[in-house]
């Protein structure tokens, strides 16, 4: 124990294993079918969100982004999407909602997600944990109305170091870029949740999401 506390988890270490790194497969896709079963009922559920817009304004005149998509650097240090834990009795899209209104102070009267709005949801039998994911489509002048704003959220600066724009495209050596951030290090199972938004929203080709896969420094 230091002198600032910060080598416990005092209140947070009935979540501590949710933000262990995931073992592979750890997380199963479950069907949107399933997600209300008895089966999960007794189940931690959390839910986040996949905003974005569509953006075609290249970097340097050269790389096109295609799309701008919000994420956020997290207190642990991982990459992850707005959103949290489910409270008791409350339903994921109020949930998800509530939370982007305290993580990155999304105006819901203006921006909100609702039940069609789901993606995909995963499960870790190990943590007993379902990870629910919705998206939330705006466009260019909204989105940077949104990250304006995060900066005021009650949750920015503790529970989220800022939001981030994912970079879609991959430089001329085939691996900065979008490669390079997928190297990265993600929460949960977002980097599984980011990969299954961007294939079912058409915006990388299954192709060039498994060539960004693949890619690493040493082939460049
Ligand atoms: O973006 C995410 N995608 C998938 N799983 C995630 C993501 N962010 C967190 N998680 C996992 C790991 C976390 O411990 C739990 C709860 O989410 P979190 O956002 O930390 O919960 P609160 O905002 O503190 O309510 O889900
Ligand atoms: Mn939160
Ligand atoms: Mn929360
Ligand atoms: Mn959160």
């Amino acid at each position: 124990m230091t002198s600032t506390g910060d080598r416990t988890w005092g209140w947070l270490g009935s979540t501590e294993e949710f933000g262990r790194p995931p073992e592979p497969n750890e997380f199963i896709v479950i069907p949107k079918s399933e997600i209300h079963c008895e089966k999960y009922a007794g189940s931690n559920h959390a839910a986040h969100c996949f905003i974005y817009a569509e953006n075609n304004e290249r970097v340097f005149d050269i790389y096109n982004p295609r799309a701008s998509i919000l994420m956020q650097l997290r207190y642990d240090g991982y990459f992850g999407f707005p959103g949290g834990l489910i409270d008791a009795g409350e339903d994921f899209v109020s949930a998800v909602n509530r939370e982007m209104v305290e993580e990155i102070n999304l105006n819901t009267t203006i921006h909100s997600v609702n039940h069609d709005d789901h993606i995909i949801s995963h499960w870790s039998e190990k943590k007993n944990l379902v990870l629910h994911f919705y998206k939330l489509k705006v466009n260019m002048t909204d989105l940077i109305e949104i990250e304006r704003q995060a900066s005021l959220a009650r949750d920015y600066g503790t529970e989220v170091l800022g939001t981030i724009r994912v970079p879609l495209y991959t430089l001329g050596d085939h691996y900065r870029g979008f490669p390079v951030f997928l190297n990265h290090n993600f929460i949960g199972c977002s980097r599984d949740q980011l990969i299954a938004a961007l294939t079912s929203l058409n915006i990388l080709t299954p192709e060039e999401i498994q060539l960004a896969l693949n890619a690493n420094s040493r082939n460049i």
